[in-house]
């Protein structure tokens, strides 16, 4: 199971019902809409992750449509058009907009959940759908310094940052440079956990383990056994999930929900949120004890508008996917467009850039976008996230462990811990810690 969930969009309710069924067996969450306004709503809150499958005439429009909408609006997921109505040309007019795939209803059994295994396998394999722009900006070039060197280790990773900062670009472009690159990467949407369900999530169940337990299943750390667990939204997290993974993570095992014996695991584990988590331990939303375990090290991804110098270039990237995937010939920005697009505070930072560039293009069809075609709205910024954190035991053993992993190199140490060489000898000497590295 992972964090996909299928928005089916079809207006026959026993159809609607028959579709989600087959998908609730697979173990799929599914999410119903008769109506295309329906469906815009649920795709409001949608993640990247989730899938739409969707009917070609529906009562307040067709498939179409929505699939141009959620072009329009930036929405790139997934988009399944399942017709009784095998017209070539609307097929056809779907896949230029994007719709990965048309299937008649009358095979829809046969070929649906292949399709979306195939679609999250992709994903899984790390084949992100959505290009990734390599951005240049001297705060990402940092960055990206600070993954290489973090790459290598099995340090655990906290990733902070704003809303559509790109955390979880920088996730899979961590496990792609590690050891364990070609192994699984399974991305976690903890807000979507409840507490219930989040002990078989995360760890599998046997067959028989609680009413509707019918048949055994894996947890997401047997799913990223060897490769990454990328836990994002972490700062969402039940106090009771929290503590069972802390656990697990402390004692490196687990046990599936049912079963009489423990595993061991080895996954390394990376973990996002844009939320203030030092208020949130203060707060008692989060266990101190877990944050301190998550964040070996931290990458704090700037927001949009403190990347100045990124902006362009992006907006170009996609401006040219946008052409691309909506067959349109656009071939630049006005100055005004321009202008507009530096002094923006992107809120929604780089989902919100890609979401008003395929807007304006699909908008502007040929010659240049135009600050009209980009529908700015005056916002103001959210607040930065702000990151501090420290306890002294926790921090002597943060120093160890990086001293540990820099193999008792100490201006290593001092660039994983992300203090200058010289803190990190005050560090030492203020702790009284006297780290000696054993050569083999
Ligand atoms: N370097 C990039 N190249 C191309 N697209 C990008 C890049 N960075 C971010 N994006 C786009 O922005 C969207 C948000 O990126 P991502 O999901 O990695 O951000 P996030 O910080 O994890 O967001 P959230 O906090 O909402 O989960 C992605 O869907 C992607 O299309």
């Amino acid at each position: 199971m992972d964090k996909t969930r299928i928005i089916v969009v079809e207006d026959n309710i026993v159809y609607c019902e028959y579709v989600c069924n087959l998908l609730a067996r697979e173990g799929y969450h599914t999410v119903k809409a008769y109506h295309l306004s329906t469906a815009k709503k649920h795709l409001q809150q949608a993640t990247d992750n989730d899938i739409v499958v969707a009917d070609l005439r529906l009562p307040d429009g067709n498939g179409i449509d929505m699939l141009r909408w959620m072009r329009k609006e930036g929405k790139m997921q997934p988009f399944i058009i399942m017709t009784d109505y095998a017209e070539v040309h609307t097929a056809v007019e779907s896949m230029k907009l994007g719709s990965i795939d048309y299937i008649p209803k009358k095979l829809i059994e046969d070929k649906l959940i292949p399709l979306l295994r195939s679609i999250q396998k992709e994903r899984q394999m790390g084949h992100r759908r959505m290009p990734v722009f390599v951005r240049e900006g001297s705060a990402f070039q940092k960055i990206m310094h600070r993954i290489r060197l973090v790459a290598a280790t099995d340090m655990s990773v906290m990733i902070f940052g704003e809303n559509g900062t790109g955390k979880e670009h920088i996730a899979h472009y961590l496990h792609d440079k590690s050891k364990r690159a070609g192994k699984p990467f399974v991305a976690v949407d903890c807000g979507s956990l409840s507490k219930e369900l989040a002990p078989s999530a995360f760890f599998g169940h046997v067959k028989g383990a609680f009413t509707g337990a019918d048949s055994t299943k894996k947890g997401y750390f047997h799913e990223a056994e060897g490769g990454t667990l990328f836990l994002d939204e972490v700062g969402n997290l039940a106090l009771e999930t929290q503590q069972m993974l802390l656990r697990a993570i402390q004692e490196r095992r687990y046990r599936p929900v049912g079963d009489n014996s423990d595993r061991s695991f080895n996954v390394r584990i990376i973990a996002a949120t844009n939320e203030d988590l030092e208020a949130a331990v203060s707060e008692k939303r989060f266990r101190q004890d877990l944050l301190y375990r998550l964040h070996d090290f931290v990458i704090s991804v700037p927001s949009l508008r403190d990347c100045q110098e990124d902006i362009m270039p992006l907006a170009e990237f996609f401006r040219e996917i946008a052409n691309k995937e909506l067959e349109c010939n656009v071939g630049g920005f006005s100055p005004e467009a321009r202008k507009a697009l530096l002094i923006h505070t992107w809120p929604g930072n780089v989902r919100e850039l890609r979401q008003k560039i395929m807007g304006a293009v699909l908008q502007a069809q040929e010659g240049v976008v135009t600050k009209e075609h980009l529908e700015l709205a005056v916002t103001k910024p959210t607040s930065p996230v702000s990151f501090a954190l420290r306890n002294d035991a926790e921090d002597k053993e943060r120093i160890m462990r990086a001293l540990k992993q820099a193999n008792g190199n100490r201006s290593l140490a001092a660039e994983l811990l992300g203090i200058s060489r010289s803190a990190l000898y005050s560090k030492l000497e203020e702790y009284g810690l006297k780290y000696k590295f054993k050569q083999p």
